[in-house]
């Protein structure tokens, strides 16, 4: 019994300091998962700094992170709009904006990098803030298909770094997929196993391999779809049509694939293509290039496979 209490104890009071330990949260990025993952982590009553290169970046975040949160709020508190007002300013007040990552990165408990697919930008982001984060802080990365280990390779601190994989919208989207490479420890693994689900969403362990669980499956699924419409097998229009129709599918995977961000997919089969070139799934698409090549990335800039200009 004795020792049952102690155990308890020692439970609770690990989980009280895992708890009191995440506070202050960086996030890297105000795109689209950077916006969502601050939305969430201030939702949640922590103090979150989001961060960008520019004052204007910053400040379209913000106003995105309002859109977004008024969304939530009227669905939240649709019979009690004086406490969704509340709600919503005391999320707000959770918020700051900078564009000094290391400034902010030097008292903050948590760093969550959401900026762009590429290893070498992450690579040196993160090496720059090993520097000057706080011993206890930990770094986690947004990565949709980077090797957690590699994107970690430049930092002292390996132990404390490990995946937190979002899903776009991350205010409506429940899951948050927790990676761990060799080197991350079980503390580590855990604190961000807690923030997940402090943030309101569920969690899922995953070993550090290409895509993890869901985009090891829904990115070749998206790709295969493209090569069809290259094929002429089908327009873009059926096939969104035929998933969401006859696989139950929210949205087709040229919705999806603009909804994502044709660079972001773009990004992560040549990533993987480099990784294993033999693979078929992993092929580069004409099509995918050339509308990248463009600067046709979907809803984001206004036009994908879809137009979206009003
Ligand atoms: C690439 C990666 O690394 C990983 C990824 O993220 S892969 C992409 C994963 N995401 C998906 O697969 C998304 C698939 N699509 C969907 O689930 C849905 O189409 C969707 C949730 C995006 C939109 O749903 P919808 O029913 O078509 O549209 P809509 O009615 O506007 O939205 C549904 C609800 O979500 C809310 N919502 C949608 N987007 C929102 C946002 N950005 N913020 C807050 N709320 C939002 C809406 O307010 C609405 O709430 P109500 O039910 O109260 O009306
Ligand atoms: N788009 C999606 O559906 C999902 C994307 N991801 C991943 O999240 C990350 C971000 O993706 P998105 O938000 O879609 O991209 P995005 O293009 O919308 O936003 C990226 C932001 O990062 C900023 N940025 C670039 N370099 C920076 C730096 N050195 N310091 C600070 N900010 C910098 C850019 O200015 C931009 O605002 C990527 O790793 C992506 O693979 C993960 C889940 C889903």
């Amino acid at each position: 019994m004795a020792f049952a209490t102690s155990a308890l104890v020692r439970s609770l009071s690990t989980s009280a300091s895992r708890q009191a330990a995440i506070k202050h949260v960086t996030v890297i990025g105000g795109g689209l998962m950077g916006t969502g993952i601050t939305q969430v982590a201030a939702q949640s009553g922590h103090n979150v700094t989001m961060c960008d290169v520019s004052d204007d970046i910053v400040q379209k975040g913000l106003a995105r992170i309002q859109d977004s949160l008024k969304r939530v709020v009227k669905k939240k508190y649709k019979d009690d709009p004086t406490a969704g007002q509340k709600f919503f300013d005391s999320t707000m007040e959770n918020i700051r904006i900078d564009t000094n990552v290391e400034r902010v990165a030097a008292s903050t408990d948590l760093v969550i990098e959401a900026i762009i697919e590429n290893l070498d930008i992450k690579q040196k982001l993160f090496s720059s803030l090993d520097k000057v984060a706080p011993q206890h802080t930990i770094f986690a990365s947004n990565t949709s298909s980077l090797p957690i280990k590699d994107i970690a390779s430049t930092c002292e601190r390996q132990d404390r770094f490990g995946g937190l994989h979002f899903f776009n919208p991350v205010p409506v989207m429940k899951l948050v997929e927790v990676v761990r490479f060799g080197a991350t420890s079980n503390e580590t693994f855990q604190s961000l196993t807690d923030f997940g689900q402090a943030v309101g969403k569920t969690t899922v362990s995953c070993k550090d391999t290409p895509g993890f669980i869901v985009n090891r499956l829904l990115v070749p699924y998206m790709m295969e779809a493209v090569r069809m419409l290259e094929r002429g097998d089908a327009s873009a229009k059926d096939i969104d049509v035929a998933m969401k129709l006859g696989a139950g599918y929210p949205m087709g995977p040229f919705e999806l694939t603009d909804y994502v961000g044709i660079d972001t997919c773009k990004f992560i089969m040549d990533g993987w293509h480099e990784l294993d070139p033999d693979q078929p799934l992993f092929k580069p698409s004409e099509l995918v290039n050339k509308l990248v090549a463009e600067g046709k990335l979907g809803m984001k800039s206004g036009e994908g496979f879809y137009s979206y200009k009003k």
